[in-house]
C-alpha cells in the first residue's frame, strides 16, 4: 500500500477552550478527491486550515506523505490552496499570479514560463494570460486560482468552497471542470463544501462531519444508500424519519414514498399507511408532497397533479428502500418518531 498523503490522529482544535474539531482521524490516500462535508460551523475549515498549516492542533498529528508535520509552517508543506474568495493578486496578470508560486520557490525562469503556459492550457485561459483579474468573470478568476495552486503540482491540493461564490450553473460546469483538472494532473485534492451535490459528483471519498467530528465516511454512493445515522440520513435529504411496527426506525427518501392511485395495490414488500395531503408544492417536473398520518407528516413525491391539501391518500412505503437507523440515535425532530400505529397500517 503506498503511504496516505494526509493523515490526522487524534487531532483536536479548540478556540478559547471549546472544540472546534475532536479528536479527528482522517486519510487521504494518493490520488483520490476526498470531500469534507458538513454543515455551518462543524469544523470542515478548520481542519483544511490544519492540513495547510495555518493553524496548529491543540492536540494530536498531522503526517504529511508519511512524514510528522504538525508543527511544520505553511511555505514548507508542499500545498496547493483554492479558496471560495480566489485571493488573486489584482495588480498581476494572470500569468503572474500563475508564476506567484513558482517565483518563491525560485524556479528558474524557462522552468516557470513552461510551467505556466501548461497550467493555464489545463484550464483553458492560456488566451487571456496578459489581463488582471478584474477583467475576467468569476469562474475565470477561479480557474486561474485553481493554476496558480496547480503550478507548484503539491502533494495535496487543498480546495475551500472553491464553487461556492459562482452562480447555479456556473458551479455546476465547474464542478466538471475541476475533476478533470484532477484527474488530469493525478492530484491528490481535499474538498470542503456543505453541497452534498458537489461532494457526491466530485469525490472519490466522502466525509462527512457533525460537531468536529467524522460521524460517516466512504464512496459518496455507499454513503447515500445507506447513511449510518440519523443526523447523516437528514443532511443528506432523507426527509421521513419512522419507526415501523417490527422494523424499529428507519429512514426513507421522500422520493421512495409513492402515492397510491385509488384502485392501485401496492408491491408485497410494502408498508401501506392513509393520511391526508397537508400540501403539494409544485416543482416542475413532479410535486412534494407532504402527508398527515396520526400526529406526524411523512414526505412524498409524485406526479398526480390532482392531489388537493385534506385529500384522504394511501402511501406505499417499499421495504427495500427503508433504511434502518440505530434505536439510540438522537431525533431532532420528537414528534416525528412515535410508532405508526397498527391500525394506520394496511396490509
Ligand atoms: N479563529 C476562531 N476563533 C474562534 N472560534 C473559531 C475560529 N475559527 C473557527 N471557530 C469556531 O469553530 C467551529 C468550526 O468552524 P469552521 O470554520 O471550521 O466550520 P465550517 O464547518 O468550516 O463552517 P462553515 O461552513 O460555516 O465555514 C465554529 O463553531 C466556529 O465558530
Amino acid at each position: 500500500m503506498t503511504t496516505p498523503v494526509v493523515q490526522l490522529q487524534s487531532v483536536t482544535r479548540e478556540f478559547s477552550g471549546t472544540a472546534a474539531v475532536r479528536d479527528l482521524d482522517l486519510t487521504v490516500e494518493r490520488g483520490k478527491f476526498t470531500a469534507l462535508l458538513g454543515p455551518s460551523g462543524c469544523g470542515k475549515t478548520t481542519t483544511l486550515r490544519m492540513i495547510a498549516g495555518y493553524l496548529e492542533p491543540t492536540s494530536g498529528a498531522i503526517l504529511l506523505d508519511g512524514k510528522d508535520a504538525t508543527r511544520l509552517p505553511p511555505e514548507r508543506r508542499n500545498i496547493g490552496m483554492v479558496f471560495q474568495s480566489y485571493a488573486l493578486f489584482p495588480h498581476l496578470t494572470v500569468e503572474k499570479n500563475v508564476a506567484f508560486g513558482l517565483r518563491m520557490r525560485k524556479l528558474p525562469a524557462a522552468e516557470i514560463r513552461t510551467r505556466v503556459g501548461e497550467v493555464l492550457e489545463l484550464v483553458g485561459l492560456a488566451h487571456l494570460a496578459k489581463r488582471k483579474p478584474k477583467q475576467l468573470s468569476g469562474g475565470q478568476q477561479q480557474r486561474v486560482a485553481l493554476a496558480r495552486a496547480v503550478a507548484v503540482r503539491p502533494s495535496v491540493l487543498l480546495l475551500d468552497e472553491p464553487l461556492s461564490n459562482l452562480d447555479a450553473r456556473l458551479r455546476i460546469q465547474m464542478r466538471q471542470e475541476l475533476l478533470r483538472v484532477q484527474r488530469e494532473t493525478g492530484l491528490t485534492a481535499v474538498l470542503v463544501t456543505h453541497d452534498q451535490e458537489e461532494a457526491l459528483e466530485l469525490a472519490d471519498s466522502m466525509v462527512i462531519l457533525d460537531r468536529g467530528r467524522i460521524v460517516q465516511q466512504g464512496p459518496p454512493r455507499e454513503v447515500f444508500r445507506a447513511p449510518a445515522t440519523r443526523f447523516v440520513a437528514d443532511f443528506l435529504g432523507y426527509e421521513n424519519f419512522l419507526d415501523l411496527p417490527g422494523k424499529g426506525p428507519v429512514t426513507i427518501r421522500p422520493e421512495h414514498v409513492r402515492v397510491l392511485g385509488p384502485d392501485e395495490d401496492p408491491p408485497a414488500d410494502a408498508e401501506v399507511v392513509e393520511g391526508t395531503v397537508a400540501s403539494a408544492r409544485f416543482r416542475g417536473t413532479d410535486f412534494a408532497v407532504t402527508v398527515t398520518v396520526g400526529d406526524r407528516t411523512v414526505h412524498a413525491v409524485s406526479t398526480d397533479d390532482t392531489l388537493v391539501s385534506g385529500a384522504p391518500v394511501r402511501l406505499c412505503l417499499p421495504a427495500a428502500q427503508a433504511i434502518a437507523l440505530p434505536h439510540d440515535d438522537a431525533a431532532p425532530d420528537t414528534t416525528a418518531s412515535e410508532p405508526l400505529q397498527q391500525q394506520e397500517l394496511h396490509t
